[in-house]
């Protein structure tokens, strides 16, 4: 997908929404367990009660490789799932990949040739190389770690040089001379609060994907006032607080009711930042 097609969905469904499909099958309700695959099975329920309320689906890697062969069939047809019931879905693999080049090319050949999903999470840590093998692909989007949203982002990501310029800021100058705006994106924790405006110092047009919000605290209102653009430029994710709003049977129900919540709240911002 485009950046203008994801500008397009975001200003058609007043929504900026991403949920996160972490799905856990010790987290999941106990009725799912006798479904043949159970994590498609949740999955497959809880993006039909979400799919009116957000642009976008990110399953993270993590949650389907604990499982083997079971976990990636899973993961599989989730997007399958996604690509013919919600084409407009902007699909989003958290791998947080990044390697030497050719690994890397390989990386990219699994998430955008066979699986055929929008988007992939990749570390800079490696560099140039590690990152471009990702970009051969038309509409295809590099998903950038920057400022991440865990205790540990001090660790490096706001370490100085000699000229006080901090790592995170570093990573966006660099990466901005392998791909433009139509094909980088990066990630921002909603846990940095007014870090958003120091982050569009140094990319005013970038698409940001900020996870954050509900388990792990971060401030939607917050992230809208430093990090929003004249296009939204947010893909705002949330996981848990949607797909384990409840653990009974109702579950579906409460994960669309969450996720309505959020998406009301973002139609007032978006209305409220002129988008
Ligand atoms: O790349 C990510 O998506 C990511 C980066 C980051 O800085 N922080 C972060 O929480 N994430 C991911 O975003 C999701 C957040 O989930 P919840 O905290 O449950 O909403 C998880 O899949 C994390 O792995």
């Amino acid at each position: 997908m485009n950046k203008q097609k994801l500008v397009e969905q975001i200003r058609t469904k007043r929504s900026f929404l991403c949920v996160g499909l972490d799905t856990d099958l010790k987290k999941v309700p106990q009725c799912m367990l006798s479904e043949e695959d159970p994590i498609f099975a949740f999955n497959k329920a809880i993006i039909d009660a979400t799919a009116s309320y957000c642009i976008a689906y990110k399953p993270n890697l993590a949650f389907y490789e604990c499982f083997g062969v079971k976990g990636w069939v899973a993961f599989e047809k989730t997007i399958n799932y996604l690509r013919k019931n919600y084409p407009e879905q902007f699909i989003i693999a958290d791998a947080k990949r990044g390697d030497i080049g050719n690994t890397s090319a390989m990386y990219a050949r699994a998430f955008f040739e066979d699986l055929d999903v929008d988007a992939l999470t990749v570390a800079p840590y490696m560099g140039e190389d590690s990152v471009t093998p990702f970009l051969n692909y038309k509409d295809k989007w590099v998903v950038l770690l920057a400022l991440t949203s865990n205790k540990g982002s001090h660790d490096f990501q706001l370490t100085t040089d000699e000229n006080g310029k901090r790592l995170f800021e570093e990573v966006l100058d660099k990466s901005q001379k392998w791909a433009n705006d139509e094909q980088m994106m990066y990630v921002v924790g909603a846990t940095q609060g007014k870090l958003f405006a120091d982050i569009r110092k140094h990319v005013p047009n970038h698409f940001l994907l900020v996870p954050g919000v509900g388990a792990q605290g971060g401030s939607l209102e917050e992230v809208c006032k430093y990090g929003m653009t004249s296009d939204c430029g947010l893909i705002v994710n949330s996981s848990r607080g949607i797909i384990y709003a409840d653990s009974t049977t109702n579950f579906a129900e409460a994960a669309g009711k969450a996720a309505k919540a959020l998406q009301e709240e973002m139609a007032t911002l978006l209305l409220a930042h002129k988008v």
